[in-house]
């Protein structure tokens, strides 16, 4: 991709899989938000192909191509003067869809994303919080059944807590649907949290493509491994938490060997889990867990 005499994009070779939740991640200006535009075809490539389940993007028709796929992005875009409900089922009623039915349909996709109450349908955006917008967004790409989700630093605008359940609700809506999501972010916890699969990208070039693990474990070259390496240092190493803590008996039980497997604990934080994780290999499940102060929720 180029604009002018700017190489905005070089020799991106990348296939995302069906049903896999792919993480771009990189740098501002790497060109992650040029890269996902690709994909519904709001930015034409001036070299090269973009294929969705095989079917050349430039060729396909412009509409149906768009009804394919959910885009969602950093603020949610919701139509100010339409209700909750309309915002939600918009692609629906152009579809064709009775009204019944889009009510009936926006109530569940509302409940899917944790806005269960009835009185979410008749309220305009203004009466909701921007996490609550972002969750009517949510459920907007949902309406059409996609088998894809864009999804464009769609977190980024939410403070921590929030932005973490909206993670989690991601995750969750994954693990049912199935649906293939594309997910841009700068943000490498957000990275190593959701995606089944990661992109780095910096400068227009795609540095590795590789599971959280892989991408830990070998980076690629200094680039990846230093855009990680600054997602560790606020809690110290693990040898400062231990040191914070009582000593510990002894425990058995399972070892963790991974950092995925760290990574994956239920009850741990992701910065946390981020900053032991390189140093923790081998250490018992309960023991890791008990260092985190959360033996008890385990
Ligand atoms: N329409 C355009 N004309 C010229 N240059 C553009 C255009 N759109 C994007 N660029 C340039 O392409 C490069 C990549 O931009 P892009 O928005 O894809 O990056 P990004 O990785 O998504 O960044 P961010 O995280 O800050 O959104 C930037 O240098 C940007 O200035």
């Amino acid at each position: 991709m180029r604009y002018g005499d700017h190489q905005i994009l070089t020799d991106i070779n990348l296939k995302i899989r069906a049903h896999e939740l792919f993480v771009l991640v990189g740098p501002s200006g790497s060109g992650k938000t040029t890269l996902i535009r690709m994909v519904n075809r709001l930015t034409i490539p001036t070299s090269g192909q973009v294929k969705v389940a095989g079917q050349d993007v430039a060729a396909s028709n412009l509409a149906k191509l768009r009804l394919s796929m959910g885009y969602v992005l950093q603020t949610a875009s919701l139509f100010p003067n339409l209700t909750i409900a309309d915002n939600v089922t918009i692609q629906l009623e152009q579809q064709g869809c009775s009204k019944a039915e889009r009510k009936r349909k926006a109530q569940q996709l509302l409940a899917a994303v944790g806005l269960k109450e009835k009185d979410y349908l008749t309220r305009y955006p203004a009466a909701l919080s921007g996490g609550q917008q972002q969750r009517v967004a949510i459920a907007r790409a949902l309406a059409t059944n996609p088998q894809l989700i864009l999804m464009d630093e769609s977190f980024s605008a939410l403070d921590p807590v929030l932005r973490r359940q909206m993670q989690d609700l991601l995750l969750s809506l994954h693990a049912k649907h199935g649906m293939t999501v594309l997910f841009v972010t700068h943000d490498m916890q957000e990275a190593l949290r959701l995606g089944d699969r990661i992109g780095v990208i910096n400068a227009g070039r795609l540095q590795q493509v590789g599971t959280p693990q892989e991408i830990i474990e070998h980076p690629a070259n200094a680039f990846v491994r230093d855009f990680f390496a600054s997602a560790r240092p606020r809690y110290g190493t693990l040898t400062d938490l231990l040191a914070a803590t009582q000593p510990q008996p002894a425990v058995a039980g399972p070892l963790v060997t991974t950092v995925a497997e760290i990574l994956r604990l239920p009850v741990c934080d992701g910065e946390l889990c981020f900053s032991i994780a390189q140093q923790a290999y081998r250490l018992p499940v309960a023991k890791l867990l008990h260092y985190l102060g959360k033996r008890e929720e385990k």
